[in-house]
């Protein structure tokens, strides 16, 4: 008999505190079981953390696992650990089977994260005992207040269960009333409790860790006296409460029943401080129906020389006075307690931090070419401020606090309402069977015209540039400019299109105009009452279009989430309604977006956490100043960058604060940047881009931030989505605002609204007067800009750029190829003349969009609106106000909420729609070269 074996005879069984998957396969449980009489193994976050998250022994199964369908994390991490629980309860069934189910036991712990959680710790509790599927498991709940009624049921289900993380006496009282009263409950239903079996862990050198730090700061020689004894007292008089319950009545008949007794366990055995012998907690507590959980080195310590006496009951008296002593010299061992459980559960949810950490960074490698990387170069001092956020992140749980929809990690407003596009990202919020259906029925139409502004348009506008190109077409437009609805209007047959008026509200302008203008179209072309059946309707429920779809017999109404807003709802019906119109496999593209999707849950923490990631550069990025988020998409993911700029604008931009997305603006030098940007570059895998790589070279060369997302085919744009919205929800929650209200994009709607009001009464919009006029252009501001011609009048405008200041364009002119290149070759004269970012917007797109950030975002913008004579108007059925007004008219209101918020506002309007944006190209060449 070896010197653990006495433990055995002396009633104490030896657990092993540990689980490695070599240790096992290398047969060193077994050798313990056979040699040492070993009867049980215990296992928890940090030992699973140093198993998993070192070495390769796992590396196999989670290749299988990641190659299959990939799961969460959390659901990869319980894979192997199963596994491994399942092999350690093979291994110990001979003693369950031989000791008939006494002992032989193994335990796993519920994911820490719901420590102070009833309902998912129980729940979690029942799925993992149904998965192991093993007799001789133990589920670990810890024994905090809320675990406690998890704990009741649980045993009432026929759990076995170890309670874990108890240091005191009175959470140990509550928890053993759970054991019995849990029993008796199935008593009282006529079940069986012969089989059920449950230990309380007792942490014990915690105590002393934390006690002894107070003895020494006091000094006294009576403190002294009693270091290193707190602990064992304590324990002593748990094990001393266990025996008083044992000797009830109460309890003697349950035991009739065949009940076993909860036995204490005595964890956190291994000894820390190196002036006590490394047997002291084993040696001072042996008792009758007890257990020592020992980590490795202390077992072998044991075997070496540990003693074995009848310590448990042995000094009772003393135990009393050194409780008395410590109370009497204020070690408060009240609070010791309750701070070590709160500890505890830190150190279990750091632990398991790191484990799932470590987790998630092997199955991103193991996913390349499945799901999309992302890589950061950045210096040192945006490196550091990056680090901090994601440890911010990682120690108040926001990666669990986004999926459980907690508030706190915003403003603590409702922002926890907003979280729609978390199951949306699922395929949860689509009837993927009807956007199925709605392929087959789009395919007798030519055409798909999209009416639609923001989130409503953007996202479905990414989907047809990139996913689509087949049949039917897809138009996109949100737009009032008159040339760009004719140029939809002339090159379509309304008797062969689908139209798609989509729109959350129900209630914005410009979808409600467009409507207006192709039904009265559709009508004329296949008949009146025959047009609604070539009309589907997205909408949220309740909403104006849905009457109205309803009332015009539109051939569909598909609903969205009310609780995903319009930005972040392209993976809604938003977004697939027309996906799936113009033939994309809407159920493929999302088995795909699930890999992101299940990459960035509240089980992956920041730093292994794609969206995570991601959030914390560009958030932390924007509160050093670097608030340019330059986009560099290399060709064939240009599109996207229109879905992102509303994204990021409409998100961030706000209370002066937030991030102003660069779009479209060419790669330049190093000499042509401030220190304000963050660049990301989106590649595509076999897109030719060497030109821009050089150029992103010596950008990074230079000191600029540049982060590179790659991805492996173009289908995997969809996870960039789910990507980006993490990301900019956690950037918003840096920047410290509400990621999810756009407060200024109303305020434009209001003047737009009046304008037009006061039009459909009079006739004419209110008079305004320019300050300056010549053949090509009419100037107008809110202060008069000197300056003798265009040129001059541009030159003063750009004069009060500063570092750290855009430039916009703001161009209420037809969006089309050769408006957008000179817009291009404008923005690169004056970001080389001046050293500043630039963006773009066409009017009234950018409205819905990047408008936002424009107005409420940081103080930092110069525009100039460009607005023109149209050379051809648009009349709108049931209007006075024709398309060409109403975008004059939403110009105005935009250009005068801009200069409200204190942004440098400048228009020019130009006489010929035709000449006028070259002559403005010479104009503004002419000043910034001057
Ligand atoms: O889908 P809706 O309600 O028509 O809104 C369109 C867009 O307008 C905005 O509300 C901004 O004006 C965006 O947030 C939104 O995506």
């Amino acid at each position: 008999m070896n010197r653990l074996q006495t433990l055995e005879a002396a009633g104490q069984a030896v657990w092993l505190d540990f689980i490695d998957r070599k240790f096992m396969a290398e047969g060193g449980l077994k050798k313990l079981v056979e040699e040492d009489g070993l009867t049980g193994v215990t296992s928890n976050p940090s030992i699973f953390e140093k198993a998993m998250g070192h070495g390769d022994a796992y590396d196999a199964q989670l290749k299988a696992e990641v190659e299959g369908d990939p799961r969460t994390v959390e659901g990869t991490y319980e894979a192997l650990a199963i596994k491994d629980i399942q092999d350690a309860c093979d291994t110990l069934r001979p003693v369950y089977d031989r000791l008939d189910a006494k002992d032989g036991y193994v335990s796993m712990e519920v994911s820490p994260y719901l420590a102070m959680e009833t309902e998912t710790t129980l729940a979690a509790a029942k799925r993992l005992w149904g998965e192991v599927n093993r007799p001789n498991l133990m589920i670990k709940i810890p024994g905090t207040d809320p675990g406690v009624p998890a704990i009741h049921d649980a045993i009432e289900a026929g759990v076995n269960i170890n309670v874990t993380l108890l240091f005191s006496l009175d959470a140990y009282k509550k928890v053993l009333e759970a054991y019995i009263s849990g029993l008796e409950a199935r008593v009282a239903k006529g079940e069986a409790i012969d089989r059920i079996a449950s230990v309380a862990s007792f942490f014990v050198s915690r105590i002393d860790g934390m006690i002894d730090k107070k003895i020494d700061a006091l000094g006294t020689d009576e403190a002294k006296a009693i270091r290193g004894k707190v602990a064992i007292a304590n324990a002593k008089l748990a094990y001393q409460h266990y025996l008083e319950v044992s000797g009830s009545a109460r309890w003697r008949a349950l035991a009739e029943k065949g009940a076993q007794p909860q036995r204490l366990l005595w964890a956190s055995t291994g000894t820390k401080d190196k002036a006590y012998s490394d047997v002291l907690y084993v040696e001072t507590l042996i008792g009758r129906d007890t257990v020592n959980t020992m980590p490795p080195a202390t077992m072998d310590a044991f075997r070496d020389h540990g003693e074995t006496s009848n310590s448990l009951v042995a000094d009772i008296d003393d135990a009393e006075k050194v409780l008395a002593t410590a109370e009497k010299l204020g070690l408060d061992l009240d609070g010791v307690t309750a701070q070590l459980v709160k500890d505890g559960v830190k150190s279990f949810a750091d632990a398991a931090d790191a484990l799932y950490g470590a987790i998630a960074a092997k199955r991103g490698k193991l996913l390349e070419g499945k799901l999309d990387t992302i890589q950061a170069d950045l210096p040192a001092d945006l490196d550091a401020n990056v680090k901090d956020a994601i440890e911010k992140a990682r120690s108040e749980g926001w990666a669990r606090k986004l999926w459980a929809h907690d508030a706190s990690m915003w403003t603590g407003g409702d922002e926890g309402k907003w979280l729609g596009w978390l199951p949306a990202a699922e395929g949860k919020q689509v009837d993927i069977a009807a956007l199925q259906s709605l392929t087959q029925e789009a395919k007798k139409y030519k055409d798909v015209v999209l009416l639609g502004m923001g989130g409503s348009s953007l996202g479905p506008e990414v989907m047809g540039l990139i996913l689509g190109g087949g049949s039917p077409r897809l138009h996109a437009l949100d737009s009032t400019d008159p040339g760009q609805v004719a140029t939809v209007a002339d090159s379509i047959d309304p008797a062969n299109t689908l139209f798609i008026v989509s729109s959350k509200s129900g209630s914005t302008m410009e979808p409600e105009l467009l409507r207006a203008y192709f039904f009265a179209r559709c009508e004329q072309a296949v008949g009146e009452g025959k047009a609604g059946g070539r009309f589907v309707a997205v909408t949220d429920p309740g909403s104006k279009l849905e009457a109205a779809a309803k009332k015009d017999g539109f051939a569909h109404i598909f609903y969205g989430d009310p609780t995903i807003g319009g930005r972040y709802s392209v993976l809604s019906v938003f977004g697939m309604v027309p996906s799936a119109a113009i033939g994309i496999d809407v159920a493929g593209f999302f088995d795909v977006v699930k890999v992101m999707t299940h990459s960035v849950g509240p089980d992956a923490p920041p730093a292994a956490n794609p969206g995570f990631e991601l959030g914390a550069i560009i958030g932390a990025a924007a509160v050093a100043g670097r608030d340019k988020l330059t986009l560099v998409p290399s060709p064939s993911l240009k599109p996207f960058g229109s879905w992102l700029e509303q994204l990021i604008a409409e998100s961030t931009g706000k209370q002066g604060k937030g991030i102003v997305p660069v779009d479209l603006e060419p790669l330049g030098e190093p000499a042509d940047y401030g220190d304000d940007r963050l660049f990301v570059h989106l590649h595509l895998d076999g897109d030719e881009m060497s030109a821009d790589h050089a150029k992103l070279d010596a950008l990074q060369a230079s000191g600029q931030p540049i982060v590179t997302i790659k991805l492996a085919k173009k289908e995997d744009i969809g996870q960039e989505f789910v990507r980006w919205e993490v990301a900019t929800a956690v950037a918003g929650a840096i920047i410290g605002i509400d990621p999810f209200d756009q407060p200024d994009v109303e305020d434009a709607k209001i003047q737009t609204r009046e304008l037009i009001g006061e039009y459909e009464k009079s006739g004419s919009l209110k008079p305004e007067t320019a300050f300056f006029k010549d053949n090509d252009f009419a100037f107008y501001a809110p202060a008069k800009i000197e300056g003798g011609d265009a040129a001059a009048i541009l030159k003063a405008h750009l004069s009060t750029a500063n570092a750290g200041d855009y430039f916009g364009f703001l161009a209420y002119i037809e969006r089309n190829e050769a408006h957008e290149a000179a817009i291009e070759a404008m923005r690169v004269d004056v970001r080389d003349a001046k050293t500043i970012a630039t963006v773009a917007g066409f009017g009234p797109r950018f409205l819905h969009s990047t408008g936002q950030a424009y107005k409420g975002g940081p103080k930092e913008g110069i525009f100039l609106t460009i607005t023109r004579e149209p050379s051809q108007d648009i009349a709108i059925p049931g209007n006075r106000a024709s398309f060409g007004t109403v975008q004059l008219a939403q110009a105005r209101g935009d250009m005068d909420v801009l200069a409200s918020r204190g942004q440098r506002v400048l228009r020019v309007h130009l006489k010929d729609e035709k000449s006028g944006p070259e002559a403005l190209a010479r104009a503004l060449e002419a000043a910034t070269k001057a």
